[in-house]
């Protein structure tokens, strides 16, 4: 089957072999500290053991949700934001055929996503699409008061309870939520929704192992107990019993760390396809809200190529020499389409016939790569063996568990994000929400 793989031979005419070996100690220590739960936020690492944990009989319920979906909705709105959605997102269109929402002859509902947004115009065109659609909601939402998606939800529990009745309606409304507390789960009860419970041990952003992801995911048709294979095995490849110089995990976050130091402070996740777009986007609130504190931590971008090199490709090449790329390089397509020969070869591309489309993407990559490295960009290279859930499964587990290490290595608790609550306190103080009035009346003395 393969397993996925780091190589950063490419970093080290920026940094040294022996200073990424030097990180030794201290990823051992941090990895530890995960194991233990003696670190920073320890009250946060459910995630931690949940691919090997989790059970057949869970997997079961989720797929048996998700059944109960597919055959009555030929839509389902995924309603989430942040860690809510990223997840699900991510690996869906990674699997999906990218004209999915186009194709007739269709097994599964269409995935859509609200309440990651307060776009009226989304919203509204959300619901008209709905209008004539028998469609059902995965409301998802770990705290259950965050204010996009309690919006979105409340819209769309409206126009489904008048579309098929009350009573039809709470059977295709689930709600993910926490355990207790939350205006989701006093609803949820309430009304009777199917319910799954997101573990208070288990943040948002390392939670695509939980119903938050699997639901979806299997909604979307796809394999979840092949996607908690991968990272099944992932979790004991980047182990405690895993040497470093073989621990992927451990690498990158040795090497990251290292180039942060070395005054690289912003990391660009790249990929070659486009169906990969949303696990950047994925990826950038993972590494974004984990280590951005304290006024330390690299700044997570992303760019899709060869599309991006189209319009970033000069900063990249020549810009600010603070940057950083991390390939996601796929070995095998899953489809294959090889360039056809043309008579006339006006646009003189007879030379690549015969080569497949992904010869020609491959080398734009290679070309990329070195281009990028004499242009003093450090190249980490992450190679999955192909597109499919049990890749997926062991790349994103790969992700959360080096940003657990890489924030311990930092300094940082990689697991709360207090920052977050700036923004919601001054909209909440504009918008005269009971409670804020000393707040609002600060805040609107500053305008
Ligand atoms: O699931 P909830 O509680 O609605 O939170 C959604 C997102 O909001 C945050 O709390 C802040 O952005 C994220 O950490 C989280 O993923």
């Amino acid at each position: 089957m393969g397993n996925i793989s780091i190589n950063i031979d490419k970093t080290f005419g920026f940094i040294s072999k022996e200073a990424v070996s030097g990180y030794e100690a201290a990823v051992k220590a941090s990895n530890a500290a995960l194991h233990a739960g003696t670190g920073k936020g320890n009250d946060f690492l459910g995630w931690l053991n949940l691919p090997s944990s989790t059970t057949a009989e869970h997997l079961a319920d989720i797929e048996a949700t998700a059944k109960i979906l597919i055959d009555n909705c030929e839509v389902v709105v995924v309603v989430g934001i942040g860690g809510s959605y990223l997840g699900a997102k991510a690996v869906i269109d990674a699997l999906s055929n990218s004209f999915d929402w186009l194709q007739t002859e269709r097994k599964y509902p269409v995935i859509v996503y609200a309440g990651q947004n307060i776009g009226e115009d989304y919203l509204f065109e959300l619901q008209s699409f709905l209008k004539t659609k028998k469609f059902g909601i995965i409301s998802i939402s770990k705290s259950g008061t965050t204010t996009e998606p309690a919006l979105a939800f409340r819209l769309l529990k409206s126009q489904l309870e008048a579309q098929q009745g009350k009573e039809a309606a709470k059977k295709l409304i689930v709600a993910i939520t926490d355990k207790a507390r939350g205006a989701l789960r006093t609803l949820a009860t309430q009304e009777g929704y199917k319910t799954f419970i997101i573990e208070d041990n288990i943040g948002g952003r390392y939670s695509f192992l939980t119903p938050v992801g699997l639901l979806p995911i299997a909604t979307a048709g796809f394999d979840i107990k092949q996607l908690v294979a991968g990272a099944a095995d992932m979790e004991k490849i980047a182990g405690m019993d895993t040497p470093f110089a073989e621990n992927p995990a451990a690498i990158y976050a040795a090497t990251r760390n290292e180039l942060y130091k070395n005054g690289k402070k912003i990391e660009i996740l790249v990929n070659f396809h486009p169906k990969l777009h949303f696990v950047a986007e994925w990826w950038k609130q993972l590494y974004g809200e984990s280590e951005g504190k304290e006024n330390k931590g690299i700044f997570p971008a992303a760019v899709d190529f060869t599309t991006d090199l189209h319009s970033m490709g000069q900063w990249i090449q020549e810009g600010e020499r603070t940057i950083f790329e991390t390939v996601i390089s796929v070995k095998e397509p899953n489809h294959s389409v090889s360039v056809p020969s043309d008579d006339a070869n006006l646009d003189g591309l007879n030379f690549l016939v015969g080569k497949s489309v992904d010869q020609v993407n491959k080398m734009a990559e290679l070309g990329t790569m070195l281009a990028h490295v004499d242009g003093g960009v450090p190249n980490i290279k992450i190679e999955l063996p192909k597109l499919d859930e049990y890749n997926l499964g062991q790349l994103l587990y790969f992700f959360e568990k080096a940003c657990g290490i890489s924030g311990y290595v930092l300094g940082v608790n990689p697991f709360d994000q207090p920052g977050v609550e700036a923004y919601k306190k001054n909209m909440f103080a504009l918008l005269d929400k009971p409670g804020y009035e000393a707040e609002s009346k600060a805040i609107k003395a500053k305008l």
